[in-house]
């Protein structure tokens, strides 16, 4: 669904270029689900903005469903890792703001809309604005917006980094189910190691500046997640290995 193929990106600042993104190749299959980890700084935000289309590429191509990305498509659902909510809109109307930019919503657009809205369990908030709402509920609903205009793949910048634990924790369990009940490809950026083996299919690891690939670990679990994982002794052993993998670039930096 994915294919990304040694893809670089440097930007122009006063200090001279700067490589943000070295050579990646990357391939995701349809309905899969890649997480991509790294330290700070390393290209993770620049390499998912060039597959949403809202960067240019220095070098190399990048296809979604066989199409090169050449700017924003309705193949592609963004979440950012602040839900931006416009404040005078509801809700619904937030939802409906994909469409609208393409052309009038009609009544099956707000049937989908309030569909995706019950799936995560905010159809009491339809009509409150975003302010009404506290920071998940902002995000669940900013989930819901990357998904109405039906994208077939789900683009996310550490989209549950802003919450509090228990929060987080309860959107994992949704976002899994999200993932399953409509076999959207994603790939999500996170800094956190566990929330990436909890939801992900396979983790990719990025190296310091300049952004490459260094090590990609397949996830020993099936699509069905809920607590039980984190229990599982091969949870704990694969976060180490990644966080090991981290840590062994960082120190050679
Ligand atoms: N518009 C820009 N102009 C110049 N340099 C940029 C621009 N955007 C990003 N960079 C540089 O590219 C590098 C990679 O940035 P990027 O935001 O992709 O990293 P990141 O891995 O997402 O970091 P973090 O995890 O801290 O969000 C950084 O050195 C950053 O300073």
């Amino acid at each position: 669904m994915i294919h990304i193929e040694q893809v670089s990106k440097t930007f122009a600042s006063r200090g001279g270029a700067v490589l943000a993104v070295d050579r990646v190749d990357l391939d995701v299959e349809p309905g899969g689900f890649v997480a991509i980890v790294g330290p700070s700084g390393c290209g993770k935000t620049t390499l998912l903005r060039m597959m949403a289309g809202l960067e240019t590429l220095s070098d190399g191509r990048i296809l979604v469903d066989g199409d090169a990305v050449v700017g924003p498509s309705p193949k592609l659902g963004v979440v950012f890792q602040r839900p931006v909510l416009l404040e005078w809109r509801t809700i619904l109307q937030n939802l409906l703001l994909p469409i609208e930019l393409r052309r009038r919503p009609n009544d099956a657009d707000r049937e989908n809309a309030k569909r995706l809205l019950a799936m995560v369990g905010l159809t009491d908030f339809a009509d409150r604005y975003p302010r009404e709402l506290s920071g998940g509920m902002q995000q669940r609903a900013s989930i819901c917006r990357a998904l109405i205009a039906d994208p077939e793949v789900i683009l996310l910048d550490e989209p549950f980094g802003a919450l509090d634990a228990l929060t987080r924790e309860h959107l994992h369990l949704e976002f899994n189910e999200l993932w399953r009940s409509t076999g959207k490809t994603v790939v999500m950026i996170t800094h956190d190691i566990p929330e990436a083996v909890f939801l992900a299919e396979r983790v990719v690891v990025m190296g310091p500046r300049p952004g490459r690939i260094i090590e990609t670990f397949d996830v020993p679990f099936g699509p069905e997640r809920d607590e039980r994982v984190q229990a599982d002794p091969r949870f704990g052993q694969l976060v180490l290995r990644i966080r090991e993998s981290l840590e062994a670039k960082e120190t050679t930096r």
